[in-house]
């Protein structure tokens, strides 16, 4: 069995939590409560200017350029294209994405993008890699999977969302982060085999919880409002 496989074999059960989450079957039936699309799309975009800068780290462990490339056009699909769903979800909510931008982090939000960034400081390309993962590979599924059971027509609500990740576009970004990864563990002794199994769990949970974050509005206790502007 490719270590892929093996990955995905031992988050199946947190795959299978992600698709049953409240929020993810608000988007299957339409109906998300605009508060819990709204502190997505604010979590969500800090989530993925990390991403970038996340990327642009794991450019730096590249052995060759077709590596380097892949991460040259994700960071151009996160800038580019990704904003969609994000609108998306703000056309649903009624609100403007201008106005979302600049939030501080949720702890959740906190959490996985420290987790990332920490992968990427101090592992390999294959710990990177599989820090990363979690985010494609589980939206793809949710989208191919929400594809498939609800088939939206084009008037749902959050049809713009399912079609942008349910799209091969998203499932070829996933065929090559399974590529790269198997490509790691091949040449990776052991112990980086288990952290880079570590790390793609983490992430798994992570991403499980960054649902929970956006649905129950989390927050940090005893904020004060000035701590509450700016970015962090
Ligand atoms: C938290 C999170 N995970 C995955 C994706 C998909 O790119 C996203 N936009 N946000």
């Amino acid at each position: 069995m490719k270590f892929s496989e093996k990955l995905r074999q031992e988050a199946d059960p947190i795959y299978e939590a992600i698709f049953k989450h409240p929020f993810v079957q608000g988007i299957a039936e339409g109906s998300v409560p605009k508060e819990a699309l709204i502190h997505y799309v604010k979590q969500d975009y800090e989530y993925l200017t990390a991403f970038c800068r996340i990327y642009g780290m794991a450019v730096s462990k590249c052995e060759n350029r077709e590596e380097m490339s892949f991460f040259q056009n994700q960071i151009g699909f996160i800038l580019h294209e990704e904003i969609h769903p994000h609108n998306n979800f703000c056309e649903a909510a009624g609100v403007r994405y201008e106005d979302l931008q600049k939030a501080p982090l949720a702890p959740t939000a906190h959490h996985y993008t420290k987790h990332m960034l920490e992968a990427a400081a101090g592992g390999t390309l294959g710990e990177t890699l599989t820090a990363l993962a979690p985010c494609p590979w589980t939206y793809w599924e949710i989208g191919s999977r929400l594809m498939k059971e609800v088939d939206p027509s084009p008037n749902h609500p959050f049809y713009d969302w399912i079609t942008f990740y349910a799209d091969k576009e998203v499932s070829k970004i996933t065929n090559t982060f399974k590529k790269l990864i198997d490509e790691c563990a091949e040449k990776a002794g052991e112990r980086e085999r288990e952290q880079m199994c570590e790390n793609f769990l983490v992430s798994a949970r992570l991403e499980h919880r960054f649902w929970t974050m956006a649905y129950e509005q989390e927050t940090w206790e005893m904020v004060n409002s000035s701590l509450n502007q700016g970015r962090n």
